[in-house]
């Protein structure tokens, strides 16, 4: 396992020099380049998956099974999807967005790379939501700079063995550290700025940034609703979201923060969550290699002290070891809003429920708890899962499930509002790391036309006034009878309305016609 070395603030500038000055010599626009730096990744990541799977062991007390489930495997497949996809993903657009008068300009989308980037990352997915952002820097054909976090050592340390062992170091460097470093960092100009962790953090970054409005994509925290109502499947609804608590040590940022049980099924959902407890860990969690750890003694501190603030009732767990990290999963049933368990993010794994009397009551405490959560829970039939997702708002959401909408590589991820700003995964880690650029070429012998833009004005009104688009709606929103569009559309309202008629006439007439052919 190598050792973890600190990088010295005062060499901070010169690194991130060298990376700027090694995208100014376009290097990484070459599209080979980039597959070639993603396929070493893949390697390195490959070749280094025991010292990876030893640091997650260290750092989070986690299991080889976890380690390769949300760690390893979800970072070699985002690497070998963006393999699959770069050159698709970086061809020029054209758009389809310009008047038939102006095709002539042959307008496209260039995805041109942002410049040079920094990612910081956060502890909890040490090796995920480090490794996976800097794919999406590359593929897009960014230099970057990446700050594991301090506090899972062991990772960052093998993450830079693997990151300047393995891809060209002109174009991609690790810092190391904390504070001290994060800071000298954020003194440095940045193209794009990817940070995931906490919301106070998130803050300083978000303003440092503003100073020379550099753009930021936040992951941040939050506190997430799960709702259980009384026509959920409670034996599934316990099963899944016990999941989403036992995973990584409930250290995820997408869990359930608390869940929001109906009254009449609330006994059943706990009955069925202690017996998911017993299925998943028959021995229980102390003395498994499934079950993690609490990353080190201070989160494990303001986890107990949550636990300790809490006017709640334990219903299940509560052993705790803070010479070991251990924190056992834990119900406890709250019953207020101002309760330490509800209005703070546990991020560990504790499972507070709170009783509710309907859902109309559980929507209005989901709004009222955190309004832009990063994730959402419902559970319930199709009618009042829809309008938990219609009536509260969430970065993501997993219908009757624990946090599986997250647990894909290739969909995009982010949250809203101040759970974070801005997505990635899949696709859309190449697009947040890209620039999508407009061109247009003018030929020259299109000049006469586009004379009209050219003063003298004088007699050029009626011109412009024709090239403005019209509405088809008037002063009260309502869309206006147009004959000829009757007409066109054979009376649908809809375009797909439309197609279909053609579709009817054309095998009605089809019909016909082989009708009177016999
Ligand atoms: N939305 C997401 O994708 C996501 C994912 C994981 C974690 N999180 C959130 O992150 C939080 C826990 O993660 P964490 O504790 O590692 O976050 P953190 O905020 O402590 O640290 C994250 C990163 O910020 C750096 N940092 C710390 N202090 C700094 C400062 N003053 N200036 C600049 N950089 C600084 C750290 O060195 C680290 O690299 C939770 O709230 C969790 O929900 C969000
Ligand atoms: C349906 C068919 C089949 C069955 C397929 C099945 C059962 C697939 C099940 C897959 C599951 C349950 C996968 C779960 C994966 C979970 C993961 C990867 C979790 C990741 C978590 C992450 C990344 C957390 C992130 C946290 C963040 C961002 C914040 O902190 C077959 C295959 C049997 C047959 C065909 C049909």
């Amino acid at each position: 396992m190598p050792a973890l070395e600190l990088t010295d603030p005062s060499v901070i500038p010169e690194i991130a020099k060298g990376v700027r000055s090694t995208f100014l010599t376009h290097k990484t626009r070459s599209i080979e380049f980039r597959l070639v730096q993603l396929r070493k990744l893949y390697w390195g990541m490959k070749d280094n998956a025991n010292a990876i799977e030893a640091a997650c062991k260290l750092d989070l007390g986690k299991g080889i099974y976890e380690s390769n489930l949300s760690e390893l495997n979800f970072c070699t497949s985002t690497l070998i999807y963006d393999i699959n996809n770069l050159e698709k993903w970086a061809r020029d657009e054209s758009s389809p967005d310009v008047p038939i008068d102006m095709m002539v300009l042959r307008p496209k989308i260039r995805k041109d790379p942002l410049g040079t980037v920094l990612i910081l990352g956060p502890y909890n997915f040490p090796v995920n939501l480090l490794i996976c952002p800097l794919a999406g820097a590359i593929a897009a054909g960014n230099t970057a700079v990446v700050k594991p976090s301090e506090n899972a050592p062991n990772v960052a340390a093998v993450m830079q063995k693997v990151i300047e062992g393995y891809l060209d170091q002109s174009c991609y460097r690790v810092v190391q550290g904390a504070i001290p470093q994060s800071t000298a960092l954020l003194e440095q100009k940045w193209d794009k700025i990817f940070y995931t962790g906490g919301a106070s953090v998130g803050t300083i970054i978000a303003k440092k940034a503003a100073e020379t409005l550099t753009p930021v994509i936040l992951e941040l925290g939050a506190r997430n609703p799960a709702i259980v109502t009384k026509n959920a499947d409670i034996r599934l609804a316990a099963r899944r979201l016990l999941w989403g608590k036992v995973h990584n040590a409930g250290q995820v940022c997408i869990s359930q923060n608390y869940t929001l049980v109906d009254k009449e099924v609330f006994d059943r959902f706990v009955l069925e969550t202690k017996k998911a407890m017993k299925e998943y860990y028959p021995n229980g969690t102390r003395n498994t290699e499934d079950f993690g750890r609490i990353v080190n003694n201070r989160q494990w501190q303001r986890i107990k002290k949550m636990l300790d603030d809490s006017q709640g009732q334990i219903l299940m767990g509560g052993d705790m070891d803070e010479s070991d990290r251990y924190i056992e999963p834990t119900i406890i049933r709250v019953s207020s809003l101002t309760d330490s368990l509800i209005t703070e993010e546990s991020f560990g794994p504790l499972m507070p429920l709170l009783p509710v009397s309907n859902l109309d009551e559980a929507i209005r405490i989901a709004n009222e708890v955190h309004a832009t959560p990063l994730a959402m829970y419902p559970f319930g039939n199709k009618t009042e899962t829809d309008r938990c997702l219609a009536e509260i708002r969430s970065g993501g959401a997993s219908v009757n499930d624990g946090f599986m909408h997250g647990s894909l590589p290739t969909l995009a991820f982010g949250g809203i509002g101040d759970s974070g700003h801005g997505a990635y995964r899949g696709k859309a880690s190449f697009d947040c790391f890209s620039h999508a650029r407009t061109i247009t070429s003018t030929p020259g012998w299109v000049e006469f036309l586009m004379a009209v833009r050219y003063p003298p004005y004088e007699g050029k009104m009626k011109m412009i006034r024709r090239m403005e688009l019209k509405p088809d709606f008037d002063r009260e929103g309502r869309v206006k009878f147009s004959l000829a569009r009757y007409i066109v559309g054979l009376g649908a309202t809809s375009k797909t309305g439309g197609l279909v008629r053609y579709l009817v006439v054309i095998l009605a007439a089809l019909g016909l016609k082989q009708f009177f052919m016999l």
